[in-house]
């Protein structure tokens, strides 16, 4: 099974310093990390550390991968280009760092993440038609249809209905299950990341400031000390954590 380990991560942007020596535990294939932290924390850019993209600090280990391309990437701004449809987008994505001819499997494997985000129906729509919502869910399938080891998702459902950030949420963790994959995703909303996450780490000035189980980070102390808010969390009639958030300090 897959792990990632970050050990001593730093990256800067020209001389600005962004991320500080992030450090987590091995986390294991088969969950979803939540990656959380206000605006600016810098989780988007540890992405991009985590990636490649970016030179600094430290170590990314993964070990345990079977594949050459372990990871996936899914950008905040998953763009839109207007000349090709939805299919051919995915299906471009699906051949990124793989044999130039498509084969009958990577067909198929298109339609399974489209079936999979319930967006087969937009197949032969041009991406640049879409609604924000809509595109988003492209992005997923994008990154979904390289049957990644890995897949790094920033703010996925940050366009969606309330409807469609349950449904993305609920296929994620399934699939994280299923394949045993790895999947950390940025999220901005802390009652999506009690429900539907494993672990969770938080960013604050682009320090590690707190990583482990979701239920044992996200906390009171934690949402007054790193998101200025007075908050509750409370058992849900099923017996869910669910957050009551009071106000602002
Ligand atoms: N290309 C860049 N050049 C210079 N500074 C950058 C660049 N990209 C991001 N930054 C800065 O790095 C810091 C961290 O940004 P980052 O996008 O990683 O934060 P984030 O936690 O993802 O924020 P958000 O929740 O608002 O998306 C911010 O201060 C931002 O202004």
């Amino acid at each position: 099974m897959v792990t990632l380990t970050l050990d001593r991560l730093s990256a800067h942007y020209g001389r600005q310093p962004i991320l500080s020596e992030v450090t987590t535990p091995g986390f294991e294939g088969g969950q979803i990390v939540a990656l959380l932290g206000p605006n600016a924390a810098g989780k988007s850019t540890l992405f991009r550390r985590i990636l490649g993209l970016l030179k600094g600090g430290g170590e990314v280990r993964i070990s345990g991968a079977v594949t050459d391309r372990p990871m996936a990437y899914m950008p905040q701004d998953t763009g839109a280009n207007a000349v090709l449809t939805v299919y051919e987008s995915v299906l471009l994505a699906r051949m990124q760092g793989r044999a130039l001819k498509v084969q009958d499997d990577d067909l198929c494997e298109v339609d399974r993440a489209l079936a999979e985000l319930g967006i087969a129906s937009l197949g032969e729509r041009d991406i640049g038609d879409l609604s924000g919502g809509q595109r988003q869910l492209v992005g997923a399938a994008q990154a979904l249809v390289q049957n990644p080891e890995i897949l790094l998702l920033d703010e996925p459902t940050s366009a969606l209905d309330l409807h469609r950030q349950i449904q993305l949420l609920s296929i994620l963790r399934r699939l994280a299950r299923e394949r045993q994959m790895l999947v950390i995703a940025a999220l901005h909303d802390l009652g999506h990341a009690l429900r539907f996450t494993d672990q969770a780490m938080v960013l604050q000035k682009g320090r590690l400031v707190a990583c482990g189980p979701t239920v044992e980070v996200v906390t009171p102390e934690l949402l007054h000390r790193v998101y200025q808010v007075t908050a509750r969390i409370e058992p849900c009639s099923k017996g869910r954590p669910q957050l009551i958030v009071e106000e602002a300090v």
